[in-house]
């Protein structure tokens, strides 16, 4: 027998592993949707514990491999670091647990060979010390790829580097958007407790209850949203004429309709399925109606140079967000950053054809590499005749170690939210 939380958790991480899906929209799935609540919250903790400390598992697991070379089918390799992630992270699961479900996990598919193996695997870490006390920064560096740390640590310093790494292992904040005032009283009356955001009037941090249970949630009244996230939409201000480039799933559009309320958005993705979702998602909220939907590749769209505020919020490789999405790590390689910043620099080269004269945009992401930040603004303004760099104001509350020169980045560790980076361009054109 396999307990439901155990057996949702590893089909999710085969997928992630298999690059079928991302595990924070795998986790709000169907099946784990059908869970009870303490199912669903052991289900998240054993994804996102095993994928944030899952070059430490596979390092222990490895050293205890008689035959360290030999490379273990999935469903095992996957047993293995489920089985191993409980017994050194997890206080409350009892070993027998652990192991006889490994077990009973690795012996699904071809793999039935391997359960004599699993168990004498995990029954040599069991008898060995656990990790939960106090994870050592050591342990939170150790635990993302070098090539990353070293990047990090050379653009920001080492001891910003560490803060990330410590940032990405641990849980992140509940963040949420109060869409209007009654929103509040309402999840205080479902017994949700919150605090003010760190630096945003209408953020709000959760620090109990399930919000996802509540009414306000479910009629859209509330959304969950990073405090970084909703200030890059905040930091867009006001428009008129409104093009959001790289939409789904929203949660900016969102801020732009409520902050806007004369405005016309026209909110653009090239993901028709991410699209429709957000369509759903934004019915009932303040302004859905002045919401147009566009299904378009940003890449290659020619724009007639209409709107007197357009936001860029770019495809990136989301190093800003791994605390959230720990696989990140794990999927990208040195060269993608290059190939992300191809395709970042034609959608802003199009977004920039857009801008009326007078009009400003702002290009967003939620890296922390400087290729897929100010590089490609500043590659795009050098070629385009018109459009300057302009510095933002101040945000009440935010830290000046958030701005540097031109640009707003939020970095995680060092400031209280995912890391984001945000530039500002005019045009300096006239009608
Ligand atoms: C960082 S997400 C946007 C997040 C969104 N602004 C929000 O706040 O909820 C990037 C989006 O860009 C879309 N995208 C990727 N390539 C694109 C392209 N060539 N044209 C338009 N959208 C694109 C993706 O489908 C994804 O929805």
């Amino acid at each position: 027998m396999i307990a439901p939380a155990r057996a949702a958790a590893f089909d999710i991480l085969i997928n992630v592993a298999r690059n079928q899906g991302h595990s924070d929209e795998l986790l709000r799935g169907s099946a784990v949707d059908r869970l009870s609540p303490q199912d669903r919250n052991l289900t998240t903790n054993l994804v996102m514990g095993t994928l944030r400390w899952q070059l430490l598992l596979d390092q222990r697991i490895t050293s205890l491999l008689a035959r360290p070379e030999t490379k273990l089918p999935l469903p095992v390799q996957m047993a293995l670091r489920l089985g191993a992630f409980q017994l050194i992270f997890l206080d409350r699961i009892p070993v027998h647990a652990a192991i006889g479900e490994s077990v009973e996990l690795a012996k699904q598919g071809e793999s039935k060979f391997a359960a004599g193996m699993v168990n004498a695997i995990l029954r040599k870490i069991a008898s060995s010390a656990k990790l939960t006390q106090s994870v050592p920064q050591i342990d939170a560096v150790a635990a993302h790829p070098e090539w990353l740390v070293a990047r990090w640590a050379e653009n920001y310093g080492s001891e910003a580097a560490k803060a990330i790494c410590l940032y990405d292992q641990q849980q992140p904040p509940v963040t949420l958007r109060l869409v209007d005032e009654q929103s509040e009283a309402s999840l205080l009356s479902n017994g949700i407790e919150l605090a003010p955001g760190d630096f945003l009037a209408s953020a709000r941090r959760v620090v109990r209850g399930d919000v996802t249970a509540s009414a306000a949630f479910r009629s859209g009244a509330v959304r969950i949203q990073d405090e970084g996230s909703q200030l890059i939409a905040e930091l867009a201000d006001h428009g008129q004429r409104i093009l959001d480039l790289c939409a789904a799933p929203g949660g900016k559009t969102a801020i732009l309709a409520e902050r806007n309320p004369e405005a016309v958005i026209t909110a653009c993705d090239v993901s028709s399925r991410r699209l429709n979702s957000m369509r759903e998602l934004l019915a009932g909220s303040p302004g859905a109606e002045r919401i147009r939907y566009l299904h378009a590749d940003a890449t290659t769209f020619q724009l007639e140079p209409e709107y007197d505020l357009i936001l860029c919020d770019a495809p990136c490789s989301g190093t800003g967000t791994i605390a959230r999405n720990p696989e990140i790590r794990h999927r990208l390689a040195p060269a993608d950053l290059k190939r992300q910043q191809a395709k970042q620099l034609a959608i802003l080269s199009s977004a920039m054809q857009g801008l009326a004269p007078g009009g400003r945009l702002i290009y967003s992401t939620c890296s922390l590499e400087p290729e897929e930040n100010e590089e490609v603004v500043e590659r795009c303004v050098d070629r385009a005749p018109g459009m300057a760099l302009q510095s933002f104001a101040r945000v009440e509350g935010l830290p000046a170690t958030a701005f540097s020169g031109h640009y707003l980045r939020t970095i995680p560790g060092i400031h209280p939210c995912d890391g984001f980076f945000a530039a500002q361009i005019i045009s300096t054109r006239t009608a």
